[in-house]
């Protein structure tokens, strides 16, 4: 069996459990199971901490896991990414108190900075020859400058509205982007069948995400317009019609350009223009 690191707790999880439900997984029945064994589809399910997934994948104790691409640079572990899982999307950037007058990189040198990714932003800083002292907090860190034990800190910034309510203010460019991710062991071969398997499914969820189906009729001397403009995966479909002169099409095409797709359409001819989300895919 596949052994799989899933999220048990926080921003990951919820999206997670989503995403490997959709692809055909049993989750657990409740909060306190902590390993769920799924023979039908051959994998075995472990919640796990985010922070402590890349630690067991990266020792090879279990062979993938779902965890933030922040995450596994703060770990130092050897497990390799394998697919971005487009959820969790965030930021890790510095921040100060707005009069403080550390204003750039340079500026970190010699200050104190709270961060829970010690390794990432200690990395960071060596990188670009900056020596600074970091306080290691579970959380909370915006807390840290005005309770007096850090000048600065480094977090996790999504909205950036907890960073505003707390006085502080975002400079630097971002230490890094980050986003949920898939994760193998480095024991695991990245050919491995059953990772293989993982991937298809997962990469199915995201594109019936993020692609719909259109169909419409098209004047059989303006196909090769249409088709310019809605390519398709591999190639649309095109079906004749009852009356010679038109065509049918089927294909898919990106969510976020369906409208701007159909005025195209519509520009070289095309009507009965219908779009339909797409519920599964193997590509
Ligand atoms: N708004 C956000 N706050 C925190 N983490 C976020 C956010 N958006 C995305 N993430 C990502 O989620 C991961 C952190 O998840 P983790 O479960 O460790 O912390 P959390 O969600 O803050 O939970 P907690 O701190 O309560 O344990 C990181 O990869 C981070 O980039
Ligand atoms: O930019 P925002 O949208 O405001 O989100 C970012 C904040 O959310 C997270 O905190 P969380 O709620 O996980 O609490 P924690 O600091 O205790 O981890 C993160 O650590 C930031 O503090
Ligand atoms: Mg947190």
């Amino acid at each position: 069996m596949l052994r799989i690191a899933v999220p048990n707790k926080g921003m990951l999880s919820e999206p997670a459990w989503n995403m490997l439900e959709e692809a055909g997984y049993r989750l657990r029945s409740n909060p306190r199971q902590l390993v769920v064994e799924d023979p039908d589809n051959d994998v075995e399910l472990f919640y796990l901490r985010p922070l402590d997934i890349a630690v067991y994948v990266g020792r090879g104790t279990i062979d993938v896991g779902i965890t933030g691409h922040d995450l596994l640079l703060n770990s130092g572990t050897d497990a390799q990414e394998v697919m971005d899982l487009g959820f969790g999307a965030s930021t890790f950037r510095f921040a100060a108190p707005q009069e403080s007058d550390i204003r750039t990189l340079a500026d970190i040198d010699g200050k104190r900075v709270a961060t829970s990714f010690d390794k990432l932003v200690h990395d960071y800083l060596t990188g670009h020859g900056i020596t600074a002292e970091t306080i290691h907090l579970d959380g909370a860190v915006e807390s840290s400058v005005q309770l007096g034990v850090a000048d600065l800190i480094a977090d996790v910034v999504s909205t950036g509205t907890t960073l505003r309510n707390a006085g502080l203010r975002i400079f630097g460019d971002p230490i890094v982007h980050s986003e949920a991710v898939l994760i193998r062991s480095p024991r695991l071969d990245a050919d491995d069948e059953r990772l293989e398997r993982l991937e298809r499914r997962l990469q199915g969820v995201l594109t019936a995400k993020r692609y719909v189906l259109m169909d419409f009729d098209i004047p059989v001397d303006r196909i090769s317009a249409a088709v310019d403009i809605t390519p398709g995966f591999e190639s649309p479909t095109i079906s004749p019609l009852h009356d010679k002169q038109w065509s049918a099409v089927r294909v898919m095409v990106p969510k976020d350009k369906v409208n701007r797709l159909m005025d195209e359409l519509y520009e070289v001819g095309a009507r009965g223009i219908i779009v339909t989300a797409i519920q599964a895919t193997r590509m």
